[in-house]
């Protein structure tokens, strides 16, 4: 049975019956084509549910995800319907990162004629790896992750470049890179300084490859909240996921942006950015709509925007 907060967000946010979206919102049957790895579907209006869906391989990144997820993020930043994306994974585990079976041709075996050439086609194999999780940043609209199990290598690479971190009680997070003998290529030693306060604890994962589980990923930071279970958890975005989206898509859309503009920059920059954002942005219906409705104590749920 879903807990009470959750069947009434279910409720608010669609109308439909709390079981139906259960279902929406639970492992799918299948890959949504065109994809082989992912599970694409709308559990509620305007939230998009991306799940890995490789369960039977734990979730490992084939050749085919690491394409897929640019595909579904470049639609899903256009998709005027979607204001917030869930994620999540089927199965036993989030992920186990690098498909280590899929993936050691591109890696071990790089294509070219002498070192300079397979050289600089290893330069781009790796760097199309990176747009695979930094398509989840330039992505406007705000990802909510929601973990479970393992989520190891890749997984961190995936999820650091997420908004907002959920887990499962039985989560448990690992930098596994060193263990397969290479740094981290694709995000981690990059984004998770960022997220962690403590640089020195962030160097000890990289530099040990030793799990953390979901109690230590909370008071590092890594997430912002842990539920008993997937289910529990589950409910939990979509609850979350129905606040984001009910707020103004120029709002939302305008902080996820600057949020990040603001991490990579100084403050005295990340004011000049906001300040020229603004000037266009302030000048929004959503303004004047979202402060009548605050006046009159209304939610934001009671407005209407339009799409973005
Ligand atoms: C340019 C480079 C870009 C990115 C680099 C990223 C680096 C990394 O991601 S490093 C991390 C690599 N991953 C691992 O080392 C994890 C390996 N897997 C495991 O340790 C375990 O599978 C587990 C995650 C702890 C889960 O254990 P369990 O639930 O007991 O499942 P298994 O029985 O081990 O596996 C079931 C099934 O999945 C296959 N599989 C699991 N992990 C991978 C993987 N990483 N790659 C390919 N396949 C994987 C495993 O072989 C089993 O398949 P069967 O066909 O059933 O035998």
């Amino acid at each position: 049975m879903w807990p009470s907060f959750a069947r009434s967000a279910l409720r608010k946010y669609t109308g439909l019956a709390s079981q139906t979206l259960v279902r929406a919102m639970s492992s799918s049957s299948g890959p949504t084509s065109p994809y082989t790895t992912l599970s694409i579907s709308r559990p509620a209006e305007a939230i998009t549910h991306v799940e890995l869906h490789r369960p039977e391989k734990r979730n490992a990144m084939n050749k085919a995800f690491w394409s897929e997820m640019v595909h579904c993020f470049n639609e899903i930043t256009v998709d005027p319907e979607c204001r917030v994306v869930v994620f999540s994974a089927a199965g036993k585990i989030f992920t186990a990162g690098i498909d280590l079976m899929d993936m050691a041709g591109d890696i071990l075996q790089p294509e070219g004629d002498d070192t300079a050439r397979i050289s600089w086609n290893l330069r781009k194999t790796v760097t199309s790896y990176q747009e695979t999780f930094s398509v989840i940043e330039k992505c406007p609209k705000p990802v909510v992750v929601a973990v479970h199990g393992a989520c190891v290598g890749g997984g961190i690479d995936l999820i650091t470049a997420c908004d907002i971190r959920l887990c499962t009680q039985d989560a448990w997070f690992q930098v596994k890179e060193v263990d397969i003998g290479l740094a981290a290529d694709v995000g981690t030693l990059q984004r998770l300084p960022k997220v962690i306060g403590s640089r020195s604890l962030v160097n000890e994962l990289a530099l040990t490859a030793r799990k953390m589980y979901a109690d230590e990923a909370k008071s590092s930071g890594l997430v912002s909240r842990v539920f008993a279970n997937k289910e529990d958890m589950m409910a939990g975005a979509l609850e979350m996921a129905g606040e984001i989206a009910d707020r103004s898509p120029v709002a939302v859309q305008g902080t996820k942006i600057n949020l990040i503009y603001a991490r990579d920059h100084s403050v005295a920059d990340g004011l000049n950015y906001v300040a020229t954002w603004n000037m266009s942005m302030l000048q929004t219906q959503d303004v004047m709509k979202s402060v009548q409705a605050a006046m009159e104590k209304k939610s934001p749920k009671a407005v209407t925007f339009s799409k973005l």
